[in-house]
């Protein structure tokens, strides 16, 4: 793994609150040298190699769901396209329910007047998903495309979407089959006024869908709001968030985009190396964090908080460790099922880099054996850089946990 790409990916992903640990995949020696500079506790331990290598193997990153629901002209689209902008360096794709309308037979068609597009059996959500599966399992698929002027799919072409880190689902029912919402990963409600949401519907079917006023409006009294109020607006129900006035509102926009970049940091991490554990943050070691990088901080408080967070780092690390099952009878004679620690468990602390873990790893473990390991640079900026690594004063079998 190379280490300026788990550093920097570790650096993205942690904002203020970030701990991670790694279990590396060497069994009796010290990890590469090039791998010796994250700050974090390591185990090694042939098990987890093993695990790690074939989870690395197969994994297949988890993209990112996301549903958008809301009336028709609601602005789905419009904030859709406004979350895809500002992801722009994530890969992002967009899934239109509209493109899963059934298409009108040509009994239908002749009287056109009288179908509901506003009803859930108007999709075909059965095939929307399929191709919302595929894409999740990194499939790429090809999605049909829907002919709004003559209510039909375009038989021969198809837009091909591929499998990215962020899907987004959009339309007025992606909310209303569980199966649907059960693949989304967050769901967003864009709620814009009605009278509003008409106004822009009747302007874009007559420019955009080739309708005329009348048509529309016939169509909206008939089918649009009674589905409305049938369907789209008893689904709002299931939204995470909700987007008061769609496009124009720039703060929800933010605040989602952010969220979204929040997840899939840590989604990220963990999926691309499988041997990373991020401990999850809670406002103590938010708090923790937030004082050791103030630089009104005195030094005794520094070390403290330090060493608060450095002895979470190593419990965390601990609990990687592989057990043995034991019983123990209890003072009042029952028996508990417990586990037994390793028993062979030493530490190798990196010098000038795991140093100031040692007294946490000997505070969790009595009597541990901890060496060190020497990591010697040569070279110079914008040349190659080569290491040499020494193993100073130790002998131990069994666990390592590096401290790094
Ligand atoms: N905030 C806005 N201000 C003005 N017009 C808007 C706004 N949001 C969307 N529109 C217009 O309203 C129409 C419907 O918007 P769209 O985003 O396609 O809605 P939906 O996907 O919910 O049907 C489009 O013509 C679009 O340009
Ligand atoms: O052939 C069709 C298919 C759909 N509609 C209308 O489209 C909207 C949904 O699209 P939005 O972009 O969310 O507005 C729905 O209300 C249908 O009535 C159509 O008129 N003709």
């Amino acid at each position: 793994m190379p280490e300026k790409s788990m550093d920097n990916a570790m650096e993205a992903a942690s904002g203020a609150h970030f701990s991670g640990l790694r279990l590396s995949s060497s069994s009796s020696a010290p990890s590469s040298p090039s791998s010796a500079k994250a700050s974090s506790v390591r185990s090694f331990s042939p098990s987890a190699a093993a695990s790690a290598a074939s989870a690395a193997a197969g994994a297949h990153r988890q993209p990112f769901v996301i549903g958008v629901s809301g009336g028709t002209a609601s602005g789905k689209t419009t904030v859709c396209d406004m979350i895809i902008q500002q992801l722009h360096d994530h890969r992002v794709v967009l899934v239109n329910q509209d493109s899963f309308y059934r298409g009108l037979t040509a009994e239908e068609s002749e009287r056109v007047q009288d179908y509901n597009f506003d009803h859930p059996d108007a999709f075909d959500t059965e095939q929307l998903l399929e191709c919302m599966g595929k894409l999740k399992d990194g499939q790429s698929v090809n999605v049909p495309i829907y002919d709004f002027k003559n209510h039909r799919r375009c038989s021969e072409s198809f837009r091909k979407v591929n499998a990215s880190d962020v899907i987004i689902l959009e339309g007025i029912l992606v909310f209303h089959d569980q199966r649907v919402r059960d693949l989304m990963d967050m769901k967003i409600f864009v709620d814009t006024d009605a009278d509003i949401r008409l106004a822009r519907r009747i302007r874009r079917d007559t420019v955009e869908r080739g309708r005329d006023v009348n048509s529309v409006l016939e169509q909206y009294g008939r089918f649009v709001k009674p589905a409305f109020d049938d369907f789209v607006l008893p689904s709002k129900k299931y939204a995470d968030v909700i987007i008061p006035r769609g496009g124009d509102n720039h703060v929800a926009i933010d605040l989602i985009v952010q969220h979204i970049r929040t997840k899939l940091g840590q989604h990220d991490l963990c999926k691309i190396y499988s041997t990373v554990f991020v401990i999850q943050s809670t406002f103590q070691i938010r708090g923790m964090h937030t004082l050791i990088r103030d630089r009104d901080i005195t030094t005794p408080d520094f070390v403290f908080y330090s060493d608060r967070l450095i002895r979470l780092v190593v419990e965390h690390g601990l609990g990687h460790l592989p057990f043995t099952e034991k019983q123990v009878v209890t003072p009042t004679g029952s028996v508990y099922m417990g586990v037994d620690f390793c028993k062979k468990l030493c530490g190798v602390s990196i010098v000038r880099s795991g140093e100031s873990m040692e007294n946490a790893l000997r505070a969790c473990c009595k009597g541990i054996k901890i060496g060190k390991i020497l990591i010697h640079r040569d070279g110079d900026k914008g040349k190659q850089v080569t290491r040499r690594i020494k193993l100073l004063s130790f002998s131990c079998r069994g666990e390592f946990l590096s401290l790094e």
